[in-house]
């Protein structure tokens, strides 16, 4: 048996289990992390982030080398205990807990590399809470036709890659949002190698107000099923909304999801485009689990 002193947080209803693994010696079974994510027998989470220092993980040898003030390495885990290589809530909700446990600071201006899958992410305080660096993204998985449970016709998904696999699909109205049964996989034809998070998303009306971007999106996470909020997600539907929306579309977005909203940035840099994420990121309770 070992113990693990646990703090349940969440970004905008997407919610996980966080812990302090400084020396890297609790690497959770996928059977592990799936009971202790399971809603009815555990403690319920849509994933499990465990915070490693990244000089005591193979994973985080890479992100010391991009980075070597990338001290802390995000383990992100989905709720069927399969791994991601990036979690867009999650970063701000692991900032905040290594902020209140005392395990990195952060002040206005400044920025806290952290080490994920998908390379080491900057983090930064913002109005809305915290705003993290996403890095490049780029249009993967051309455009697989998509159908989700009741909703009556397939339709042509884009797929972006974000950090992790996206398939972004536009409805024509709100209610055809409401209707989609997302307790079921959406079937991607063809199916990507590696799966896909799928998300619907709608149009608001007006599209744009004052130069900022407004869509409504719902999703289905790969390894976790509907979740209120997916980080990655919104900045995918974002993406993929200034995509369709052609020459003259913002570079700035708000995105609805059933948790509250996020933000969306697109910016230039010297090795090109990057896009960033912000919004709140809540710690909830804690307690003692063991596994
Ligand atoms: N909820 C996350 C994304 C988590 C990983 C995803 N389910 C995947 O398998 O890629 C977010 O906020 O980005």
């Amino acid at each position: 048996m070992t113990t693990i002193a646990f703090t349940k947080g969440q970004g905008t209803g997407n919610d996980f289990v966080l812990f302090a693994d400084p020396e890297g010696e609790t690497d959770l079974t996928a059977a592990q992390v799936a009971a202790i994510c399971d809603r009815h027998f555990g403690v319920g989470a849509d994933g499990i982030l465990r915070a490693v220092r990244s000089s005591n993980l193979e994973a985080g040898a890479a992100a010391l080398a991009e980075d070597p003030d990338a001290e802390w390495f995000m383990d992100y885990r989905n709720a069927d205990g399969s791994i991601a290589e990036m979690c867009g809530n999650g970063i701000r909700v692991f900032t905040r807990f290594l902020l209140e446990n005392e395990l990195a600071t952060l002040s206005p201006g400044e920025t806290l590399p952290i080490g994920t899958r998908s390379g080491v992410r900057d983090v930064q305080l913002a109005t809305d809470g915290f705003s993290a660096d996403l890095g490049r993204w780029k249009l993967d998985g051309g455009e697989p036709l998509v159908r989700a449970k009741e909703l009556p016709v397939a339709r042509p998904g884009l797929g972006i890659n974000v950090g992790n696999p996206h398939v972004v699909v536009a409805l024509a109205t709100e209610e055809e949002l409401e209707e989609a049964d997302l307790a079921y996989a959406p079937l991607l034809d063809p199916v990507p190698e590696n799966g896909a998070n799928v998300e619907f998303m709608v149009a608001a009306d007006p599209l744009v107000s004052d130069g900022v971007g407004h869509v409504r999106m719902r999703v289905h996470e790969r390894g976790s099923g509907e979740t209120l909020s997916c980080g990655t997600g919104a900045v995918a539907t974002a993406l993929a909304a200034r995509y369709w929306a052609g020459e003259g579309a913002p570079n700035q977005w708000r995105v609805d999801v059933a948790g509250g909203r996020v933000g969306v940035r697109m910016f230039p840099t010297q090795e090109g485009e990057h896009v960033s994420l912000s919004g709140p990121a809540e710690l909830v309770f804690s307690g003692v689990l063991e596994v």
